[in-house]
Formats: C-alpha cells, structure tokens, sequence
C-alpha cells in the first residue's frame, strides 16, 4: 500500500479476569468506544532513515540504512513461529538498535515496533511511524495492544500482507493483525494472555479463553449491554510486565492457594458471561456482587495499590456502586458499576472528590465499538494539512477525538 497510511485500534476495559486470563481461564473485555490510539506512516524527511515519533512517551529516534543493515529478516513471516518464543536471533540482532533508548516505555514500544517492522516488511526505508493516543498510557486500558494493533496492520499493509480489499478488512486480515499485535504485545509485556489485542483488533466484546497450545478463543459478545460506569485512572504508573511477572513469582512460591484462585476467577467470568448475555434488573446485583468478588481475589494476589483502594472505599462509603481494579493493577484504573439508584448528585460527588481531592481523572466512556480500522490513502491526502496536524505534540485527546474517532467524524475509516 502506498503512503500515507493511517490506522487506529481502540483501548480496552478487562470486566472479568485479568492476570487468571493469563493462566488460560475465561475473561471478558470489551472494547472502549472513545480512548483510541492512532498511528500515521508518511514518507520520511530523506529516503534512508526510518524514524519514530511518539510523542505521548516522549521519543523521537532514527535509525540510519547502515544501522538498520545489520538486522536481517526473519526467513519465514508465519506468526505461529513467534507465538511461543521470540525469535532469538531478531531479538539479539534488535538489542544494539535499542540501546540508547531511555526507560521501559520509550524502550518497550521501539522494541515493539522494530520486531513487527522486522518480521514483516524489513527492507522498506524512508518511512516516519508518528503516534498519537487518546487513551491514557500504561494504565490498564489496554494502550500496549492498541499500539501494537495500530502497527501490525500499517506494518503488515506496508509489507503488502493486507491489501486484499480495499473496502473492508477481511476477516483472514484481522486474524493475522490479531497474531501479530499478539507478538508485539510480547514484546511489550513478555507473557500476554492476548486477550488485549484480540479486543483492539475485533472490537465490540469479547469471551475470551488462551488454550494450552498457545491457541486462543475468542467469543465476539455483539450486544454487549451498556453497563453505567465510571472509570477512575489513578495516575499512579507500574507496568503490566512487572504485575505478570509477580503473579508468576506467587504462583511458584503459592501453587496450592493461588491456583484455585485463579480457577475462581474463571469461574466468575462465566457466570458473568451469563449475567451479561441477559442484564435486567432481575440479575444486575449479581455481576456487582461478582464484580466485587473478582476485585477481591485481585487484591489476594497482590496486584491492587492503596491509590486504587481509595477508588473502592469511596464508592463503598458512598454506596454509590461497585467497584474493580481494571487491567494490570498495581495503579493505573478501576472501573466502578453504578448502582440502578445511584443519583445524578451523587455521581458528580463521586467524581468530583476523585478529581478534585485526589488528582484522579474520570471517564465515563461507552463500552463497545469498532476494532482496528485503517484510512485509504486517497482519504487522508484529501485531508492531510488537518490529519498531520493532529500529530504534533502539541494537539490534545480531544483534537484528535473530535477529528479521527471512527463513526463520529465526517472521515471515513475501512474496518
Ligand atoms: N501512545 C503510545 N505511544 C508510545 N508507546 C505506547 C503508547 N501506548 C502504549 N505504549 C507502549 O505500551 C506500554 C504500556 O503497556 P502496559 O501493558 O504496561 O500498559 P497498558 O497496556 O496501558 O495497561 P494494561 O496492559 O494493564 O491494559 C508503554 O511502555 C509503551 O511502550
Ligand atoms: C494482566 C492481564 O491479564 C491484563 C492486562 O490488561 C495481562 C494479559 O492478560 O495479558
Ligand atoms: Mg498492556
């Protein structure tokens, strides 16, 4: 495909089973309708370099033709190859481009970028990879699988792996940026359940269960209810590469205690699946009190944070509604599920002492809504002076809402 190119995936809200999801137990995740991340490939400023611009996370690097010479591609591009196992020759070869790179974000996404970049279209040059996110970084909604779904597929499109149509993405397509994002989400965090991309990649909702054979399962849910919820980020940073990691360690030191707990947390996103299917005021203090369950187990593996306890007594306290960590933990977001009778007044109240007392932002966002999507070039040349300044640093997540959010602007996105 020829450039620019332009794709967007949206991030996540885990309902049931994170870090279990790990572990191949069910979970559920729905995608978040408004909290995007967007990636544009243009040419870049000379024909020999392939440069990186990620503002959100401050990095801005490139790599010279002689550089990048010295890491040859894989022979075979067939993602199960990578599935269990980085592929070990690609990651010693990547280590000396990423060496000046400072700290686990900047490092974790170049990474991430140079691996698919790599795998699937290695020889291209003269290319400009900006990002540019409307979701909040790092903070358990998902940002690493939309990042790595935005560059599966413009990478994959660059490396003519996915221009069967131009009028949809097929579902043969979606199946490979799903594999792919899968691998960059490894690389991003080392032992994903995949659960993440396979939202960002699908979108609306999923069921999903990781396989003993590296396979997983994904059960699209098309109707998913519109839940009333706040999301509540902390700020409080951490990475979900450590907390997997942790989890791990628990499980060694553990495995008679923490195993059934993670069959528990199983067990709650079926039943879950169940509530959810056929959400009425008859069964809606039922996937609360789940809800609470869940949280519960989350704190017994040590993944919450006093910052998220500060969300969940608050609502308690407040008896406005239930409420979950989201994602990784160990900061980041808790979702909280109003009550059927929680007033106006008191949702403002809510949010106003989360913000206003304690620095947190809140979202009150839809659940839901399209997956990976990607932009014809004719399209964003038609609009580029609008779409490239949308990518300098200085633009804001609601400059970038306004004008790119799929199905709400006048811009037309392929799903
Ligand atoms: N807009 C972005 N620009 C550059 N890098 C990004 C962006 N969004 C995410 N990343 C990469 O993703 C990493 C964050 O991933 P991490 O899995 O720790 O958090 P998350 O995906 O937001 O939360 P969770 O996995 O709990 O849902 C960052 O270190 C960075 O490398
Ligand atoms: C913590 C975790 O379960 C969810 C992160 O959003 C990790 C994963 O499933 O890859
Ligand atoms: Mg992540």
């Amino acid at each position: 495909m020829s450039l620019p190119i332009l794709t967007s995936a949206p991030g996540k809200v885990i309902i049931f089973g994170e870090h279990s999801a790990v572990f191949n137990e069910p979970a559920i995740a729905a995608s978040v309708s408004s909290l995007r991340t967007y990636l544009l490939v243009t040419e870049a400023e000379t024909s020999d370099i392939v440069e990186l611009d990620f503002p959100d996370i401050g990095l801005d690097h490139k790599w010279s033709a002689a550089e990048l010479s010295h890491v040859s591609m894989p022979s075979k591009v067939v993602a199960i190859e990578h599935f269990k196992n980085l592929n070990p020759e690609l990651n010693a070869a990547l280590e000396p481009l990423l060496k000046s790179l400072h700290g686990s974000l900047q490092y974790h996404a170049a990474y991430c970028f140079l691996y698919l970049y790599f795998s699937l279209c290695g020889t291209r040059r003269g290319v400009k990879f900006t990002v540019k996110s409307s979701s909040p970084i790092g903070a358990g909604l998902g940002s690493s699988a939309s990042i790595s779904v935005c560059l599966a597929l413009a990478i994959g499109k660059l490396g003519g792996h996915l221009n069967s149509k131009p009028e949809k993405l097929t579902k043969l397509e979606l199946d490979f940026v799903n594999k792919w994002s899968f691998i960059g989400e490894k690389c991003i965090h080392g032992t994903p359940s995949g659960i993440d991309n396979a939202v960002a990649t699908y979108g609306n909702a999923v069921l999903f269960q990781r396989q003993a054979n590296a396979e997983t399962k994904s059960e699209q849910i098309l109707d998913f209810p519109q839940i009333p919820m706040i999301l509540t980020n902390t700020k409080i940073p951490r990475s979900t590469k450590v907390l997997v990691a942790g989890v791990k360690d628990l499980i060694t030191r553990q495995p008679e205690i923490v195993s059934p707990i993670l069959k528990s947390m199983g067990q709650l996103a079926s039943r879950g699946a169940k509530i959810l299917a056929d959400l009425d005021d008859s069964n809606y203090a039922d996937l609360c009190e789940l809800i609470r369950i869940n949280h519960g187990l989350l704190v017994s593996l040590g993944v919450s944070h006093p910052g998220l306890e500060i969300i969940k007594a608050l609502g308690d306290s407040m008896s406005i509604g239930t409420t979950k960590l989201t994602g990784a933990g160990g900061g980041g977001c808790a979702l909280t599920i109003l009550n059927r009778d929680a007033s106006p007044e008191d949702v403002e109240k809510f949010k106003s002492i989360l913000e206003n007392e304690h620095k947190y932002k809140t979202y009150m966002t839809g659940l839901g809504g399209p997956g990976c999507a990607f932009m014809s070039s004719e399209e964003i040349k038609e609009n580029l002076p609008v779409i490239e300044s949308l990518f300098r640093k200085q633009s804001s997540v609601s400059d970038l809402n306004n004008t790119l959010l799929p199905g709400k602007t006048n811009l037309k996105w392929v799903h």
